[in-house]
């Protein structure tokens, strides 16, 4: 394992039963809290925006927010925030889905998204993928390209990755960890 991600596993901590019994619950706050492990996972993150020619960066509600947001401005591209239902102001775009510990909806300014943009997806968590998925069909259907989606940690025993694999259609899905 390489440096970087052992600084990264070793900033993540795990808290049993959370929010529900049986959910072992990633939680990520150690890392923000450490300005080597968050500025080595913004880079990171920013080469592999680089590498997917992306023009914007999408950010998740709200873990994928404190992600995306210094991802799109070390790389310099536009941030674009999907939301959770009745945050956002203008005229949206909706998607509903299923997560690990329950069911939400998600949204985004359809404004936001134009067929001329390739969007990288940026979250802490791909767990089941019922979230990162929802986003994936939002992007399509404003007519945007998907370049990618990013993620700190994949949980590879929920198998979010094989359920995305549709709605990616052949774009790359990176996780810098998996456990
Ligand atoms: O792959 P899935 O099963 O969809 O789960 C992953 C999602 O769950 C968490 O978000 P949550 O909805 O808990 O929101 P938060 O970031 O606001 O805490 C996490 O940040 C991902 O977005
Ligand atoms: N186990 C988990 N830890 C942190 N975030 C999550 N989102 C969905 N499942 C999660």
């Amino acid at each position: 394992m390489t440096d970087i991600r052992e600084l990264l596993l070793s900033r993540i901590r795990d808290v049993a039963d959370y929010p529900e019994p049986g959910v072992v619950f990633k939680d990520i706050t150690p890392l923000l809290a450490d300005p080597a492990a968050f500025t080595a996972l913004t880079d990171a993150l920013a080469e592999i925006a680089e590498g997917t020619r992306a023009t914007k960066v999408v950010g998740l509600e709200a873990r994928g927010f404190i992600l995306g947001a210094p991802v799109a401005v070390r790389a310099g591209l536009g941030f674009i925030p999907v939301r959770k239902a009745g945050k956002l102001p203008g005229a949206t775009l909706a998607q509903a889905y299923d997560l690990e510990y329950g069911s939400a909806e998600i949204e985004v300014h359809a404004e936001d998204l134009s067929p001329d943009d390739r969007i990288l997806v940026i979250d802490d968590v791909l767990a089941t993928g019922g979230t990162a998925e929802a986003s994936l069909q939002l992007i399509r259907r404003a007519g945007a390209e998907v370049a990618g989606l990013a993620v700190l940690m994949e949980l590879g025993f929920l198998n979010g990755r094989a359920r995305l694999e549709p709605a990616l259609n052949g774009a790359p899905l990176e996780a810098l960890l998996t456990v």
